[in-house]
């Protein structure tokens, strides 16, 4: 990845300090959507958007396949489906860079391991903060959880809305989006998978 040239400018805040070029990007943008970047209320706009974007965008500084290092293998003789569902998360596309909101639902059947049940939101998260397409999201975060844990079977399911579809171009409210991922016995057993489909409400 490119590193961006132009020294950061500590501004004194505590806060990331902004490059000035990052900065200088902004303002360019603001002028180009036809307001003044030197007017009082958006002076300090470029440096609160970049802040704003590391934030969305914190999936870049993590390796997501951390949150599923810590396993426990006593789980009293449990072997049947774990999911989570409804884990609302927030990304942002990467044609349009607006905003994919929506729920995952994430499921595993455990060969002999299980992680804490917020790990699994963290990968999806993980993953989330970043520019997407939905069908990425949904088969990264599976194959997080299918090589990390090894279990006999991985689903994900995603339903979102995407902004660039309701606020611009097509303009078309209330659309969702559903994308999902199957693995192993979910894949290749149609009782395990229309358990873990019923399971997750589809
Ligand atoms: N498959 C997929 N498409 C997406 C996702 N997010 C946005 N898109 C679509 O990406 C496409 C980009 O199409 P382009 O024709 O290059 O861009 P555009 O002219 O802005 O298209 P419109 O959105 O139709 O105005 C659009 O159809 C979007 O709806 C996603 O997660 N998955
Ligand atoms: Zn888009």
């Amino acid at each position: 990845m490119s590193s961006l040239v132009g020294p950061d400018e500590d501004d004194g805040s505590g806060k990331v300090p902004v490059p000035q070029e990052v900065q200088d990007a902004i303002r360019t943008l603001i002028r180009w959507a036809g307001d003044e970047p030197l007017r009082e209320g958006l002076l300090d706009t470029p440096k609160r958007v970049a802040r704003a974007w590391k934030e969305y965008c914190q999936g870049y500084s993590e390796d997501p396949a951390v949150h599923l290092a810590r396993q426990f293998e006593e789980v009293g003789g449990y072997d049947e489906i774990v999911l989570l569902k409804d884990i609302p998360f927030q990304s942002h596309c990467e044609h349009h860079m607006a905003p994919i909101i929506g729920k995952a639902a994430i499921a595993y059947l455990p060969r002999d391991k299980v992680v804490g049940i917020s790990k699994l939101a963290r990968v999806l998260h993980g993953y989330a903060r970043r520019l997407q397409i939905q069908e990425r999201l949904t088969a990264e975060v599976a194959q997080c959880i299918w090589d990390n844990l090894r279990p006999h079977g991985v689903a994900v399911v995603i339903e979102a809305s995407h902004a660039c579809m309701t606020a611009r171009g097509v303009r078309t409210p209330g659309v969702g989006m559903v994308t999902s991922r199957l693995m192993g016995t979910f894949l290749e057993d149609n009782r395990s998978r229309k358990e873990v489909l019923s399971l997750m409400g589809y």
